[in-house]
């Protein structure tokens, strides 16, 4: 494998965090990362998003049978394509020149990456619905409100919209002194395995919507939360919800609440919180 040192060395960059560059060094977490993958994922298309001087694009050559690389620094995607120049004259690997989150993704099977921490929510809800397995690195904090259980201080809005496509598991917590430069807080790595959630939704939009605008009041009661957020979730009569709904529901709060109920409430809220004109959507 190549040694992350002599990768920074060879492309002689120093990472700038204001382009979210901190470069994985540690050796051992490394070749930790692919490993992660859960045991029947395909492995046949790995894409990974920031591959930067091509330390885990290195890994993940060894596992996949293609890797597609995206990185937005020109300067790093010159030196990737002198680097690994073998490889992707073997059509082994392709490297992307630019912002992951517009350029269009290949057919991926699986996605391995150190993601750009200012932009995590983006990139964790352009790859969750396309159903894939993933492997992905976020700030620490970040990583835990998508793994959050109902009731817990960290669940939240994230928790639920995550949840909503695939489980979610913390693998591994990784210290800042595994970068350079080192980040400000700690990461960790999230497996996402993909599957249909364990309640249904009408309409996803307005469930995601509606879960968003009830998070806004997470301590309220339910009663309050929806009443509030008219404005956000669409809901045209917060009444007529309520009207629907068990009196021990509305008591509680939406931190303490598991996202099939939030499904069964959406679903409530759609069919008589809405003008007829706007039934069905938001
Ligand atoms: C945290 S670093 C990870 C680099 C490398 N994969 C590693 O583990 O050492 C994130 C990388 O994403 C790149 N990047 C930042 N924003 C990006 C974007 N919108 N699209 C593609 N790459 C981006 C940065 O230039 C940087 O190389």
């Amino acid at each position: 494998m190549r040694d992350p040192d002599g990768l920074l060395a060879r492309a002689g960059v120093r990472g700038n965090p204001d382009r979210d560059q901190h470069f994985l060094i540690d050796d051992r977490v490394l070749d930790r990362v692919p490993e992660h993958l859960d045991a029947d994922t395909d492995r046949s298309h790995i894409l990974e998003i920031g591959a930067g001087t091509g330390a885990l694009t290195d890994r993940l050559l060894a596992v996949a049978d293609h890797v597609t690389a995206i990185e937005q620094d020109g300067k790093l995607v010159s030196f990737l394509r002198q680097e690994f120049a073998d490889e992707i004259d073997a059509g082994r690997l392709t490297v992307i020149e630019g912002d992951a989150l517009n350029v269009e993704f290949p057919e991926y099977t699986a996605s391995v990456s150190n993601l750009p921490y200012g932009a995590s929510s983006e990139f964790a809800f352009r790859l969750l619905p396309r159903a894939k397995p993933t492997v992905l690195m976020f700030q620490r904090e970040f990583a835990e409100r998508m793994a959050a259980a109902a009731g817990t201080d960290e669940y939240g809005r994230l928790s639920v919209s995550a949840q909503h496509y695939a489980d979610i598991e913390i693998v591994e917590t990784v210290p800042r002194e595994a970068f350079s430069p080192p980040p400000e807080v700690e990461s960790a790595i999230v497996r996402t395995i993909p599957r249909e959630p364990e309640y249904e939704v009408a309409d996803e939009e307005f469930f995601l919507g509606f879960v968003t605008a009830v998070f806004t009041q997470r301590r309220k009661t339910l009663r309050n939360a929806i009443r509030n957020t008219v404005h956000i979730s669409g809901i045209d009569d917060a009444a007529a919800v309520i009207d629907q709904l068990d009196e021990d529901l509305l008591r509680r709060r939406p931190g303490k609440l598991p996202p099939s109920i939030f499904a069964e409430i959406a679903t409530v809220a759609l069919e008589y919180g809405m003008d007829p004109g706007t039934r069905g959507g938001t």
